[in-house]
């Protein structure tokens, strides 16, 4: 047994999970009018309301316990002071610095790292506003109308979902276009769209080593090359954004027209640093600085605010609960917000990709679940497709449903018919619906007899499904940093509950390894040896047919 499942904390939640046994969360709001006073946090115009979980007091108070003896104050303060601890990879972690706004000092080895922060931010806003004001020409002398960002997970997800967030705020002038897949398909439906006088290419790659960006780049150039771009015009629609001025020069961009950052940026927790260019493009200098502000609001809530009055750890410690003392292996994020569309896959990578391990810091095997399976799509989509599976399926799935009060669109009833989904889908997960219920509701419809028996058990929902709901006033640049790095500290949060690495990404690398292999056999260039359902499929490819 490991140290932590052998802990007198964890002990103490599996005993007290036991004495909940049969409790039922509407026995729960029955019996406690306070709920919904005391399980919820709000800051900075946001909401956590935590009061449909299958919590108690004690509840609380034991899993804050765990909170301590994994020492999450200390380990917090560790994170925020630039101590190495993604041990793995010697470095830092240091998201925060990017969006400390009151310029604290932040040092690594001795060395405070805002300086640097600022100078590159400052790099940037200069580059924006030329771009956004129509001074900065692409090569016959046209001001810039189309930004395509090539990057891939880090270098994408974060920009793609912001830039879509944000669309309200986007400048008019200007288009953002995003390639990741090294599918040949993504980049030539961008470049179809796009005309090259009047386009600037943003390679983003922290390492510039990856394979599908620096495929896309080369496509991009040459595309570019071959439609009246010439090698001296490659610098006015070309900009990297990397950690690696070396590769940056190899492909050819001129590293004056570089934005660099550090290796104690995660891939993705990096749209804080200049891999946010394609966001601070499209809104402004100004919005972005708003992102910022927001998430740095949230980071000094994390840092300061009590752990049982603190948003991230609340949400940490609740995916602890269900995950490992109530088997929950999955967590629905369910946006009921379009602008939210890419919220879902941003998460995946940020939560899965940090918490999918399973060694502990010491190397050690874990024997208990680590990051839950992540998946969503916007409310009211997802009501009509998967939710039925939440609601009367053999899984629990907890979820976090997540809503402006006001739209930024507000048509006609739509806002009010969205947020009357979003509420009522807690309620109805919490509530159920029970046998005693369905039998008047469907006498009441006429029904009797065996008619009605059978039908009865389909239609009772057990409820006493757990949610959280985060309400925002609305969905602007500063809420969003705020929500963002709300889901960034929680997955930190339960890193450190469950003892294990949550920055460092060593599972993406054996598939990457394999592909080096596989490609020359596709190439032509011989065969190895692979099992036998390997080798068929290679057969089958290069055979150009399935059969
Ligand atoms: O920014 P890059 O160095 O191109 O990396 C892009 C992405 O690829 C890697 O394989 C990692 O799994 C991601 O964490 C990273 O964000």
């Amino acid at each position: 047994m490991s140290a932590l499942t052998r802990s007198p904390a964890w002990k103490a939640l599996a005993a007290h999970r036991a004495s909940l046994e049969g409790t039922a969360l509407r026995d729960l709001f029955a019996a406690d009018a306070g709920r919904f006073d005391r399980y919820r946090i709000a800051l900075d115009g946001m909401l956590l309301d935590y009061a449909k979980n299958r919590i108690t007091d004690e509840t609380l108070a034991l899993l804050t316990g765990l909170a301590l003896q994994q020492k999450l104050e200390p380990m917090r303060d560790a994170m925020f002071g630039g101590q190495r601890i993604n041990i793995t990879e010697d470095r830092a972690v240091l998201h925060v610095a990017l969006r400390n706004r009151v310029d604290r000092p932040i040092l690594v080895d001795g060395e405070d790292v805002m300086p640097g922060v600022q100078e590159v931010l400052a790099r940037m806003y200069a580059f924006c506003h030329k771009v956004r004001d129509g001074e900065w020409r692409g090569y016959d002398g046209q001001p810039i109308t189309d930004i395509v960002n090539i990057g891939i997970g880090g270098s994408d997800l974060g920009p793609v979902m912001v830039t879509q967030a944000l669309t309200p705020w986007h400048h008019p002038h200007l288009a953002a276009h995003f390639v990741s897949n090294v599918d040949g398909t993504h980049i030539a439906e961008v470049l179809r769209r796009v005309d090259p006088a009047t386009t600037l290419f943003i390679i983003a790659s922290k390492t510039f080593t990856t394979q599908e960006t620096l495929a896309n780049a080369h496509t991009a150039r040459d595309w570019f090359l071959a439609n009246g771009g010439t090698p001296e015009t490659v610098a006015r629609h070309f900009v990297a954004v990397s950690t690696n001025s070396t590769e940056v020069a190899k492909f050819g961009i001129d590293t004056n027209n570089m934005f660099g950052f550090w290796d104690w940026v995660g891939g993705r927790y990096s749209l804080w640093s200049a891999i946010g260019l394609p966001i601070a493009l499209m809104v402004g200098p100004e919005r972005f600085g708003e992102l910022l502000a927001g998430a740095h609001a949230m980071d000094e809530h994390f840092r300061t605010a009590p752990l049982d009055a603190n948003m991230p750890v609340i949400l940490g410690l609740l995916g602890v609960w269900y995950g490992n003392f109530w088997g929950a292996a999955a967590h629905a994020v369910l946006p009921y917000d379009q602008y939210l569309a890419r919220l879902p896959a941003y998460l995946q990578q940020l939560d899965m990709e940090s918490n999918g391990k399973s060694v502990d810091r010491d190397g050690a095997p874990v024997d208990y679940a680590t990051g839950p399976i992540i998946f969503g799509e916007p409310g009211t989509n997802g009501q009509h497709a998967f939710y039925q599976l939440i609601h009367q399926g053999t899984h629990l799935i907890p979820c976090d449903f997540i809503a402006p009060i006001t739209s930024q669109n507000p048509t006609g009833r739509h806002h009010a018919m969205l947020l009357s989904n979003t509420l009522a889908q807690t309620e109805a997960l919490m509530r159920g619906k029970n046998e005693a219920e369905v039998r008047a509701e469907l006498e009441r419809e006429g029904r009797s007899g065996a008619a009605l028996e059978a039908l009865l058990p389909h239609k009772v929902f057990a409820g006493n499904r757990p949610t959280n709901t985060i309400l925002v006033d609305q969905l602007d640049p500063c809420r969003l940093g705020m929500l963002i790095a709300l889901y960034e500290h929680k997955v930190f949060v339960q890193g450190v509950i469950w003892n294990i690495n949550s920055f460092d990404q060593w599972g993406v690398e054996l598939g990457k390894q394999l592909a080096k292999v596989i490609l020359p056999e596709l190439e032509g260039q011989g065969t190895k040896p692979h099992d036998a359902s390997t080798v068929g499929l290679v057969g089958l490819v290069n055979g150009g047919k399935v059969a």
